[in-house]
Parts: structure tokens; C-alpha cells; sequence
């Protein structure tokens, strides 16, 4: 059995370091393989068998003892191989159809994505992609081997189309609570016109990625305080302003005027290291400073030990060798202290679309808060 991963481009051996880490806990072993920017990397899972095709149950099986999606910091989707396929005819659909029918006959999906993993080289497949979508969910539809619009028991898993070339296809697929529900595992962001960078596609992409909508609305409510550190030019501000939370701005930095003019931000002009909130504590302390990451992460720690922030959302910038070495020995430690000073607490930590060499962390030490994230989706 294999696994794949579609992961940032150039953090290939990151993500075969994490995996190999992780998939060890639970006693899984393997070989990894990837070409270096591909953006991909396959995982092949000893004591599975490589020829037989495995039941999707079987899969789902299997799933229950790997690392969950989300407990993966460098993979932006998780897939099971189905198999490689190089096309005899130019009926891709037909010869899909048929390899279909005969591994996992009857077997139908919540949806198709046909998509390629992101890197220079795979570009020139995207309008193929595009074209090719359409007659293969037609064909799948058309064989009921798609869960019908609208219908609310969809099936648990998702078929993916991945392509390099036109001359051939790997199928695979995903379980749909355990996966991305983005093609490519990319959530595509429109960038706010009022928002004064594009920094803030990377908190709110942070927002979608770590909370559903019932969540989020039930974490983020209006008149909570937040701190916004290493705030200029407002991009974070403004994703926490939209959800009607007050904002104490902290950077030496300018801060964009039209978020002065709501009344809700707050501006100061100091060191984000030895700030102090104006009330005693908030709700959200957010940070972006680009700085050590080990000093970021003392900073957010300090934070929320002494209780002056209840939650904490933050980037950690990549060191630029061993990244994954150097960033699980941060995140154990922030994960010690946690343990040390609370009862339970929330932690998740990705690195995603909109970071470039750096992760996006949360952390909610606050029991009413935690309540809130129990919500259901
Ligand atoms: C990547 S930018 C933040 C962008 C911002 N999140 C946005 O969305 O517009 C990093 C900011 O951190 C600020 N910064 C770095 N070190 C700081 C410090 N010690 N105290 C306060 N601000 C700091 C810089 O001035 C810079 O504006």
C-alpha cells in the first residue's frame, strides 16, 4: 500500500522526515520517495501488500492507525494509491472506467478532483486538468459512482485524478473527515480589497483551516479583545476586526489608516516582546513577527501561562536546514509546558498555502473557549 502527500514545493524531504516520525509511533514502517520540488511525496507502507488492491474498508481500516491529516504539519492532502495508469488509448475516461470497475466495483465517491501537484514543472497540465474534469465526472455520474448533488449521505471517500503528463494518470483516494476538501489541497483566498496586506490571507486561510464556521463564530465574538503583535501594516488586524473583535496593534511600523477609522483597532507604538496588555489580559493574542522561532514561542508561552491571553494563534518562521528537526523540538517543548500548566488545551499547527517558510500554530488554554471549539460542524 502507498500513500501520498502533496506537500509545499522544496519541503518534500521535510514532510518524508515528519511522516516517517509519525507513522513510527503506531509501528508503521516504510520508504519514502519523492523527486526534489515536486511538491509530492509517495510513502510506501511495509507489511502491506503492494499487488493486491485493497478494499476502500480495508483503507478506512488502515487510516484508523496512521497520523491523522491534520496532525500533519508539512502535508497539505493525504491519499491512498489506487494505481498508476498509463493510458493505451487516448479514451482516458473509458480506460479509468474500466480500472475502476475492476478494483473497487460499485464503489462510489463523495466527489472527483482532478488535480496535480503543485510545482513549476506540472503548470503546463493545468488546463488539461481543467478540460478533463468535466467528461470524467459525467462518465462517473452517469455510472451512479458519484454521491448525486445534493444528496446528504455522501460517501466517505473522494476519487483523485493526478496528473504530470496527459499520457498518464495515478488514481488515488482520500477519506473525506480525514483529508483536505480542497483541490490540491490548496485553499484558494480571494484577497480582501479594504485588507492593507497580503498577509491576511494567511490568518484567515489559518481560521478556515483550524475552525469550522460554527466554531469559528462561537470563538471569535463580538467585543472580545484581541493583542496583534508585529501588527503593521494591519492584514491580521483586519481579519479580527471583520469579526468585530477589539484589537490592541503593537509595531513600531505604520498601521493602515482605514483600520484606525472603525474605532475598533487600538495603535502602539512598542516593542512586541515587552508589551503588556491594556486591560490585564485578552482572548486572541495573535503574532507575526518574523523573528527566532524559539523566541516566538517562549513569547506565546509566557502569554498564555500567566493567563494575560486565553488563546493564541502565531507563525514560526523555517530555519533554512532540517526544518522539520528543528521545528518538532519547538513545538514539543511549547507542548510540555502546556501540559505542565494545564489541565487540557487545543494545539494544531500547519504549515500552509499562504506561508511561505513558515507555520501557522493555534493554541486555546481557556476552558470556555474550549467548550466553544467543541461545537459540531
Ligand atoms: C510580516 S510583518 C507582519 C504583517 C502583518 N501581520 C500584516 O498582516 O500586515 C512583521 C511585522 O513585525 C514587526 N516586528 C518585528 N519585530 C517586532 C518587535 N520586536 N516588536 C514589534 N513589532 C515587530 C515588523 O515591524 C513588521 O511590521
Amino acid at each position: 500500500m502507498e500513500l501520498i502527500f502533496y506537500c509545499r514545493s522544496g519541503y518534500e524531504a521535510d514532510l518524508l522526515a515528519e511522516l516517517q516520525d509519525k507513522l513510527a509511533i503506531n509501528n508503521h514502517y516504510g520508504y519514502g520517495k519523492f523527486n526534489k520540488n515536486d511538491a509530492l511525496v509517495r510513502f510506501h507502507l511495509n507489511k502491506q501488500n503492494p499487488d493486491h488492491i485493497q478494499s476502500i474498508n480495508e483503507i478506512t481500516r488502515l487510516n484508523a492507525k496512521l497520523p491523522k491529516f491534520s496532525e500533519l504539519i508539512f502535508a497539505r492532502q493525504k491519499l491512498f494509491l489506487l494505481s498508476d495508469i498509463a493510458f493505451k488509448t487516448d479514451n482516458r475516461v473509458a480506460e479509468i472506467l474500466a480500472y475502476l470497475q475492476m478494483a473497487c466495483p460499485k464503489q462510489s465517491f463523495s466527489e472527483v478532483f482532478v488535480e496535480y501537484a503543485e510545482n513549476e514543472k506540472n503548470k503546463k497540465i493545468a488546463k488539461f486538468c481543467k478540460k478533463f474534469l468535466v467528461p470524467l465526472r459525467t462518465a462517473l455520474r452517469k455510472l451512479n459512482l458519484l454521491t448525486p448533488i445534493g444528496n446528504d449521505t455522501k460517501s466517505s471517500v473522494r476519487l483523485h485524478a493526478i496528473f504530470e503528463t496527459s499520457a498518464n494518470c495515478t488514481l488515488a483516494i482520500s477519506i473525506v473527515n480525514d483529508s483536505s476538501s480542497n483541490p490540491m489541497g490548496i485553499k484558494r483566498l480571494k484577497m480582501p480589497q479594504e485588507a492593507p496586506s497580503r498577509s491576511t490571507l494567511k490568518l484567515e486561510e489559518a481560521l478556515l483551516l483550524f475552525f469550522s464556521q460554527n466554531q469559528q463564530t462561537a470563538l471569535f465574538t463580538k467585543g472580545m479583545r484581541a493583542v496583534d503583535l508585529g501588527a503593521c501594516p494591519g492584514g491580521w488586524t483586519y481579519q479580527l476586526i471583520k469579526r468585530n473583535i477589539i484589537v490592541e496593534a503593537v509595531d513600531h511600523g505604520e498601521i493602515a489608516e482605514n483600520l484606525l477609522q472603525t474605532g475598533l483597532v487600538e495603535y502602539y507604538s512598542q516593542d512586541g516582546f515587552l508589551y503588556e496588555p491594556q486591560q490585564g489580559n485578552v482572548d486572541w493574542l495573535v503574532c507575526d513577527m518574523l523573528e527566532q522561532p524559539s523566541r516566538v514561542a517562549d513569547l506565546m508561552l509566557k502569554w498564555l501561562v500567566s493567563r494575560k491571553a486565553n488563546a493564541a494563534i502565531f507563525n514560526l518562521k523555517l530555519p533554512m536546514a532540517k526544518r522539520y528537526k528543528v521545528v518538532s523540538v519547538i513545538l514539543q517543548n511549547i507542548k510540555n509546558t502546556l501540559s505542565t500548566h494545564f489541565e487540557e488545551y487545543h494545539f494544531a499547527a500547519k504549515q500552509l498555502y499562504h506561508n511561505r517558510d513558515e507555520i501557522s500554530i493555534v493554541i486555546i488554554t481557556n476552558t470556555q473557549l474550549l467548550k466553544a471549539l467543541a461545537k459540531p460542524n
